[in-house]
Parts: C-alpha cells; sequence; structure tokens
C-alpha cells in the first residue's frame, strides 16, 4: 500500500491509539499532558500568613510587641487584640499569623521604641489568608494542559505528589546492518547516534538503541523482545537479500499501515500493526531517507499514541527542486525571500539537513510545499 507522503503522513498517526493515562511522580510527568484535572490536596497557602517581614497587629496603634514569629514554627501562637487589646507580634514572611490579626505592618514603616511600635497600617495588607490561591479539592487545572515546570511548582505547593499523565511512548529501536563499524569496508553508523534525538524531539523514551545482526532469525527474536509501544527498526528495509524487514512483518500477519511512501528519498518507509498492537516502523538505511521516514511515519505515530494534535505544517511557494512523479523532501534554510534549497540531498547524504531549518516537501504537480519542521 504505497501512499503519497500527506496520506502516508496521516494514516501513520491515525492508526496510534493514544496510550491510557499513567500516574507518575510530579517530577517525571515534565513535558506530558496532563490526563486528569489537577486538583489540589490542600489549601494554598496552608495558613494565614505574614507577607512582609515587619509586625501583625492588632487593634489601633501604637502596640505593645508581645513575640516574635519566624516562617517555619509548627502550632498556632497566642492570639493578639483579645478583649481589644492594640497588640504587636513581630512575624517574619511567611510567619503564621496569630488570630485577631488585622493587618501587617513591614519594618520599613514601623517606629520601635521599647516594647511599643507604631505605624500607619491598611485594613488586610500584607496578609496571605489561607486558602486565597487554592483549596483542597479545587480545580487547577483541566486535562490536557503540558506539565511545564510551572505546571510541577503549582503541583507541588498544593502537596500533589503524583500526576496523572498521558505516559511518554515508549519506543525501541533495531539497528540492522553487519556493515556498520568504522573499520575498513565497514559505514560508520549515522543513525544509531541520531535517534535518542529523534525519539526526543517527537515526544517518546528510546531504550536503546539495539544493532541486530543481519539474518531473518535475530531480527525475529529481536522484534518479538521489543517491549515498546513503537518498534522502530533501520535498515533491511529494501529488497537484497539481508533485508528482513518487510518478509518478516508479512510472515507475522503484521497489518500494513504504511507500505512504502511515494517520496524521494524515504520511499521504502513503512509502518505496520502486530497482533499485539504494537506499531512497527521501518526506515530506510541510507541516513537522510531514514529521517525522512522518521519523520513521515514514526513522528505522527508518536503523536497520536500522545494524544496530541496531527501538527499542521505551513505551505510555502517556492521554486525548489522537484521529482518527476513523487514528492521530494529538500532540506533549505528560510531565509526572507523564502526557503532556498541546500543541496546534499540525496538519500545516503547528511549534510544538507545537518545544516536546514526545515525540510520543503515538494509535490511533484509544482503545487505549493509544505514545510516540515527538523528535530532540534
Ligand atoms: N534493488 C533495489 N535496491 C534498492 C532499492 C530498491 O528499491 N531496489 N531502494 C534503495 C533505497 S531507496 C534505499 S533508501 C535503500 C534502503 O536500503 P535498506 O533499508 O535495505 O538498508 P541497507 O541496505 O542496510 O542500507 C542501505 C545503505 O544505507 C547504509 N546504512 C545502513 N544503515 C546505516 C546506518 N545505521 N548508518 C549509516 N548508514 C547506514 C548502508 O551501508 C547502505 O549504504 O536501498 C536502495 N536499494
Ligand atoms: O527509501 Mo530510499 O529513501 O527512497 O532513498
Amino acid at each position: 500500500m504505497v501512499l503519497g507522503w500527506e496520506e502516508a503522513r496521516q494514516a501513520a498517526y491515525d492508526a496510534a491509539v493514544p496510550l491510557g493515562p499513567a500516574a507518575l511522580p510530579v517530577g517525571d510527568a515534565l513535558g506530558l499532558r496532563l490526563a486528569a484535572p489537577l486538583i489540589s490536596a490542600d489549601d494554598l497557602p496552608r495558613f494565614d500568613n505574614a507577607a512582609m517581614d515587619g509586625y501583625a497587629v492588632a487593634g489601633p496603634g501604637p502596640w505593645r510587641v508581645v513575640g516574635r514569629s519566624l516562617a517555619g514554627e509548627p502550632g498556632d501562637c497566642a492570639a493578639i487584640g483579645a478583649a481589644g487589646a492594640a497588640e504587636a507580634r513581630e512575624v517574619a514572611t511567611g510567619a503564621r499569623l496569630p488570630q485577631g490579626t488585622r493587618s501587617v505592618l513591614p519594618h520599613e514603616e514601623a517606629q520601635r521604641d521599647g516594647d511599643l511600635v507604631s505605624g500607619r497600617v491598611e485594613e488586610g495588607r500584607h496578609v496571605r489568608l489561607r486558602g486565597e490561591e487554592a483549596m483542597p479539592g479545587e480545580k487547577l487545572l483541566p486535562a490536557g494542559v503540558v506539565v511545564t515546570p510551572q505546571v510541577v511548582a503549582l503541583a507541588a505547593a498544593v502537596g500533589v505528589t503524583e500526576l496523572s499523565v498521558t505516559p511518554a511512548p515508549r519506543v525501541a529501536a533495531l539497528v540492522t546492518g553487519d556493515e556498520l563499524g568504522d573499520g575498513p569496508g565497514q559505514v560508520r553508523d549515522a543513525i544509531g547516534p541520531a535517534l535518542p534525538g529523534w525519539v526526543r524531539w517527537a515526544g517518546g523514551t528510546l531504550a536503546g538503541p539495539q544493532r541486530v545482526p543481519d539474518g531473518a532469525a535475530d531480527l525475529r527474536a529481536a522484534l518479538m523482545s521489543a517491549q515498546a509501544d513503537l518498534v522502530v527498526i533501520t535498515g533491511s528495509s529494501s529488497v537484497g537479500p539481508e533485508d528482513h524487514v518487510r518478509p518478516l512483518l508479512a510472515e507475522l500477519g503484521a497489518q500494513p499501515v504504511v507500505d512504502g511512501v511515494a517520496c524521494r528519498p524515504g520511499s521504502l518507509a513503512g509502518l505496520w500493526r502486530l497482533a499485539d498492537g504494537r506499531l512497527v516502523a521501518a526506515l530506510p538505511g541510507n541516513p537522510f531517507a531514514a529521517l525522512v521516514a522518521f519523520l513521515t511515519v514514526a513522528a505522527p505515530t508518536l503523536a497520536g499514541l500522545r494524544g496530541e494534535e496531527q501538527a499542521v505544517l505551513a505551505t510555502v511557494g517556492a521554486e525548489l527542486p522537484r521529482h518527476r512523479s513523487d514528492t521530494r523532501l529538500v532540506p533549505v534554510r528560510l531565509t526572507e525571500s523564502g526557503p532556498v534549497a541546500l543541496g546534499h540531498d540525496r538519500s545516503g547524504m547528511l549534510r544538507g539537513v545537518a545544516q536546514a531549518d526545515a525540510l520543503a516537501v515538494v509535490p511533484a504537480d509544482g503545487t505549493p510545499a509544505l514545510l516540515q519542521p527538523l528535530p532540534t
């Protein structure tokens, strides 16, 4: 089932069923989306406290200073202002306020004379009331919000230690090719070192990558034991004697979602669903083709598994190199006068894409190109 480039991208996205929610420690949820609203577990602030270093005062001034409270002291301190007494308690910012506090007089505005203090206060000034920002059971953020460091801070402040999030999809990467190495006649592995960055950029977590010797039995064993939502196989996607991906998936009865894409490079990209629900992406061994295939089938799959919207790509009208029948993916630099092709864009090349701002997705028929962002 060879699809057009946009069709393949959409089919990959549609094939992914969003992962169910997981409860993660707040710090591990960074970058993920809340699967359930953030509900406050406590009051914020937890008790009435001072917003300034100064004096908690009760009754009309001047006030008699009756003690001092620092932040972090457990338990209530003695009330002030009982029966209309003009009393003050020295307080640090964040310290629990004594019952009866009218307002807090900051040190800078206070005149101290022995055990008396005086100054002008405004009713309720510099007082932070228990629960004024959040109360237990209050919904603070809706499901769908991305967990930023600020969300982590809010969750921590209201006593939430675990968040229900849509987890990052697990990716396993099987890198094939007995020719890979840096000895004589060998080819240096360019894809394995790039995969952790590609996967992280696309929102997955990668275990590995794992090198797999050429041979159907080894690939089969590695595929069967890969614990992942998406298994990415690099190389072995073509029709040579050591190209086992497609025959193996056929033998396993995997359901094809994308089996080849009418684009250059990346024509051998594919995506299949195994009977156990795992998805398998084929990335051709040529490194630029592998990146194109990753962007065409693997990244949309990861977006779908994360329950994200499929990214909408901008269109751009420009004279860019075209292929006679297939969509062409061209590394471009974005300039004020439009995208400029950088060359070095054959299937096994990397210099173009290494200096590109984006890939222009150029249809064969001369209609406007799309701009595919690149992993950063
Ligand atoms: N008879 C045909 N031959 C080829 C076809 C075809 O349709 N018919 N398609 C060509 C296209 S297009 C591509 S792309 C490649 C895909 O090949 P495979 O996915 O089977 O990968 P290999 O044969 O293992 O390697 C191809 C090429 O890439 C180099 N390679 C492999 N892995 C890596 C890596 N991790 N890092 C760097 N380079 C890698 C490998 O040495 C080969 O040069 O097939 C064409 N042939
Ligand atoms: O799969 Mo190949 O990428 O068309 O160069």
